[in-house]
């Protein structure tokens, strides 16, 4: 048994540093939240992985503070196609709408990503990142310093380190060790299939359709897509008893022919060639006390509609300003237990529009192609009739108090229009701030008049109050205006994350204080927003203690530890 090096207390571990752990950790951090994030790896894992996401997991990427940065590594795409073996569209998903305030898909490489956010990470005093180290156990001793404990080890030097602390994030990909030692199994929503995924450098550009095309076809179902100029990606469905390393680099050239025209293949480069287990399923729990699992850990889709990576985001903004709020006994931890309720049926959903997607590019048989096609085709026939099935089976959140479906706007994102205000025009999220908000037509005064004592209340909690229509505050393309008709309401509660928690007319604003409360929400004991969570007292500077460590772990590791061949398989889905 290795000599445990040190014990200390930090409010936040966050377990791997992947887009997931990383974006939780910005936002505690960026909270005034102090975490630490540890991760197998030192640096970011290079090989491309996920290629997309969309406006909502944008505007959560700006709120951490690198939407510039975002724009700089990635590009719109135009939207998605399913098309025939010959490549004629059956159907055809445009990604022209902007509500979010950003583009509504897009394509990048997964490592530039990933070095985005861990630069953003660097840039906050309250977060510290440990690579090269292995979690080996996280419990919840009842009698601890703390709610929970974390032991690692140095990998290169084998030395053990353990640190308490008041939540664990699980973001440790599909083999978690943090959803092991909960004991919790994944409910598999039965889809399994294997992929061989082809990346590609062409120095000339191909004349192909620069979104993403999915050829349904039961008898060689593919995926085809630009992920960024001069790159692009094919998958390929293996049929039963195909081995994937039996297939030559001259039959890949063969399968990907349709799409090179004129481009010659000998000028192409493989970046990486690798195959998956596709598979649709979900964690039974997300949370045991003070224990969460996000991302991978928590969930497993097939990428058929590119949700994979933005699910994981997605964790990490419902969380992360609940644990904010907690950590700084703002709320108690009953705001905790919204995140499984919430974010366990909307993800269970959309693993099902995934494997939905995928079974209609690979089900039937000879003899239902036509069927497939005339379907596919009745459908593109009206016009807008994808986006508005996609707007029909598109989940909401699961139901809890920040959710409670009292209209159809709540348990969504608010949308993001551009404010015309006295200094020009405004993406809302600027008005809004990063904690709670209240969207009003209302000239003022509507929260006073009905309940004197609300709007107190909302000041406790850092609320920012939007009124739409007063000089100076309108939304250009009426997307609010539209909201609050369609909810019959007078105002919007909004949600840190930008989830509207709740309408109101002008009569029920007071049930808006109960939702707080049954939510576990202390209206009155706020600090300031941004209130630090540390432990100075009990561990004078942990910070810097750890930094100290990052130091002589780094010094360890430059002695010749080497990064395994196969490091990849994070989403353990995937096979080399
Ligand atoms: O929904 C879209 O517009 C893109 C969906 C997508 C992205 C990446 C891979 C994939 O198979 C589908």
């Amino acid at each position: 048994m290795s000599a445990v090096n040190a014990i200390r207390r930090v409010p936040v571990v966050v377990v791997g540093a992947g887009p997931t752990g990383v974006s939780a950790a910005i936002g505690l951090a960026q909270r005034g939240i102090e975490c630490l994030v540890l991760d197998r790896w030192p640096e970011v894992y290079p090989q491309p992985r996920a290629v997309h996401f969309d406006d909502e997991v944008f505007r959560t990427l700006a709120d951490l503070g690198v939407a510039d940065r975002v724009r700089a590594i990635s590009r719109p795409a135009p939207g998605m196609q399913l098309v025939d073996t010959r490549l004629r569209i059956l159907a055809e998903f445009t990604r022209d709408r902007r509500s979010m305030g950003h583009p509504q898909a897009n394509m990048f490489d997964q490592p530039d990503l990933e070095r985005v956010l861990r630069e953003r990470l660097a840039e906050l005093d309250a977060a510290v990142f440990l690579g090269g180290v292995e979690v080996v156990e996280v419990d919840q001793p009842a009698d601890g310093p703390a709610p929970a404990r974390v032991r690692f080890r140095d990998i290169a030097s084998g030395i053990e380190s353990e640190v308490w602390t008041d939540a664990v994030l699980g973001c440790d990909g599909a083999n978690s060790l943090t959803r092991a030692g909960l004991g919790v199994e994944m409910e598999d929503l039965g889809f399994e299939q294997r992929w061989l995924v082809v990346d590609v450098r062409s120095p000339e550009p191909l004349d192909a359709y620069d979104g993403v095309q999915q050829v349904c076809d039961h008898a060689r179902a593919a995926t085809f897509m630009m992920v960024t100029p001069g790159r692009y990606r094919w998958e390929f469905r293996l049929r039963p008893g195909e081995h994937p390393d039996e297939i030559t680099d001259e039959q890949v050239v063969e399968r990907i022919r349709p799409w090179l025209g004129d481009v010659d293949a000998a000028g192409l480069t493989v970046v990486r060639r690798t195959w998956y287990t596709f598979r649709g399923a979900v964690a039974e729990r997300w949370r045991e006390g003070r224990v969460f699992l996000l991302g991978d850990a928590a969930h497993l889709t097939p990428p058929f509609i590119g949700q994979g990576m933005g699910a994981g985001i997605r964790d990490a903004a419902n969380l992360s300003w609940k644990l904010a709020l907690v950590l700084t006994g703002r709320a108690d931890d009953r705001l905790l237990d919204t995140y499984e309720a919430e974010r366990r049926p909307y993800t269970r959903r959309l693993v099902r529009i995934a494997i939905l997607i995928g079974s209609m590019m690979t089900g039937g048989n000879a003899f239902t192609i036509g069927l497939r096609r005339a379907a596919m085709r009745a459908a593109s026939i009206l016009p807008g009739a994808e986006q508005r099935a996609v707007d029909l089976v598109w989940p909401a959140l699961g139901t809890g108090p920040l959710s409670a479906r009292a209209s159809w706007a709540v348990g969504r994102p608010c949308p993001q229009p551009l404010m015309a205000t006295a200094d020009g025009p405004v993406p809302l999220d600027r008005l809004l701030g990063n904690g709670f908000a209240v969207v009003t037509r209302d000239r003022g005064g509507v929260l006073d008049a009905y309940e004197p004592g609300l709007r107190q209340h909302f000041a406790a909690l850092g609320t920012t109050v939007v009124h739409l229509g007063t000089p100076g505050t309108v939304d250009l393309d009426g997307s609010l205006t539209h909201l609050l008709d369609r909810a019959g309401a007078d105002a919007l509660l909004i949600r840190p994350d930008r989830v509207v928690a709740a309408s109101a007319d002008r009569t029920d604003f007071r049930a808006w204080r109960r939702l707080l409360a049954s939510a576990g929400i202390r209206p009155g004991t706020a600090g300031p927003h941004h209130q630090r969570c540390g432990y100075q007292e009990s561990s004078p500077d942990w910070s810097a203690a750890m930094h100290d460590q990052t130091g002589r772990l780094a010094a360890s590791r430059s002695t010749g530890a080497g990064r395994e061949a196969d490091t990849a398989n994070q989403g353990g889905n995937h096979h080399e």
